[in-house]
């Protein structure tokens, strides 16, 4: 099996005023998360937190340490992560206990536990398993998390092309974390704005991970300070980093959803500075 890592600096809001496309992208995509029988890593200095992708395919995947990032001797030595599955079938086995994540099923795996294996059910329709992971300080139960299970928030309106679920999946009162704050969020019968109006929240960051989105179309990803906004194009199956000083919205060329992640200094979902969209610039 094979591993790839990536490691991504902080940027100030000065040094992105000055940024070009490629330099943006650069500082803040993660453009393939997934790759066939692959465990991807991309370590943010955001909070440090980490963006993973797993695609067994052929072969059954162990979750290595990344030593050369986290000079732990098993990754969850002192991390937790939640896990999101956006593709076919597959199994999680946590230190031999074994769980089956079917499509948008989700886990939460606390610190302490040494051994992670992902396995696909169907080389044909493999499971693809997002995932977060952030810092953790004491160890939480693994936790299942089934979408049947979550009632979802309702956003927006279909005349303003924003109507969406929310699915909240790691937050105090469903799944205890330390620091992790995870979902998704589905766009639906054509709308395509997220996250409008925006937010920031300086008290923690948020990483982006778009999937769902039909062939041939794209996500157009605003970031950047409020009154000083960038973009980036997205495709399927890309994540986007968003640092505390950052707006995170978006409007696709047709619907989609997304997975959000969060760390940082507290876990209330609803603390977010939030903007009109006239001040936007
Ligand atoms: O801080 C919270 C996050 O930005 C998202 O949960 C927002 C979102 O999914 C949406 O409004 O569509
Ligand atoms: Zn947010």
């Amino acid at each position: 099996m094979s591993h790839s890592f990536r490691y991504q600096a902080s940027r100030s809001a000065e040094e992105v005023k000055k940024m070009d496309t490629a330099q943006l992208r650069n500082a803040f995509l993660v453009e393939k998360v997934f790759e066939k029988d692959t465990i991807t890593a991309t370590y943010s200095m955001q909070d440090r937190f980490i963006v993973l992708g797993v695609k067994p395919v052929q072969e059954k995947l162990t979750l290595p340490a990344f030593h050369e990032l986290t000079k732990a001797d098993y990754f969850l030595e002192r991390r937790e992560i939640g896990i999101i599955n956006v593709g076919g079938k597959g199994t999680i086995t946590v230190d031999g206990e074994l769980y089956q994540l079917d499509n948008k099923e989700g886990l939460y795996i606390g610190k302490g536990k040494q051994s992670v294996v992902f396995a696909s059910a169907d080389a044909q329709s493999p499971a693809l398993f997002y995932i977060n992971s952030a810092l953790a300080a004491a160890a939480y139960p693994t936790t299942y998390i089934r979408k049947a299970d979550i009632t979802p928030l309702t956003l927006g309106d279909a005349l303003t092309s924003n109507y969406r679920k929310i699915y909240q999946y790691i937050l105090p009162g469903r799944v205890q974390s330390c620091q992790l704050v995870m979902g998704f969020t589905e766009l639906l019968n054509g709308s395509v704005w997220n996250s409008i109006p925006p937010h920031t929240h300086l008290r923690r960051n948020e990483v982006y991970f778009y999937f769902d989105v039909p062939e041939e179309q794209v996500v157009l990803h605003l970031m950047g300070e409020p009154t000083e906004t960038r973009h980036l194009f997205m495709h399927n199956h890309q994540a986007v980093v968003s640092p505390e000083w950052s707006i995170h919205a978006g409007a696709g060329t047709a619907s989609y959803s997304f997975i959000w992640g969060m760390a940082g200094e507290n876990q209330d979902y609803t603390d977010m500075d939030k903007l009109e969209v006239q001040h936007l610039r």
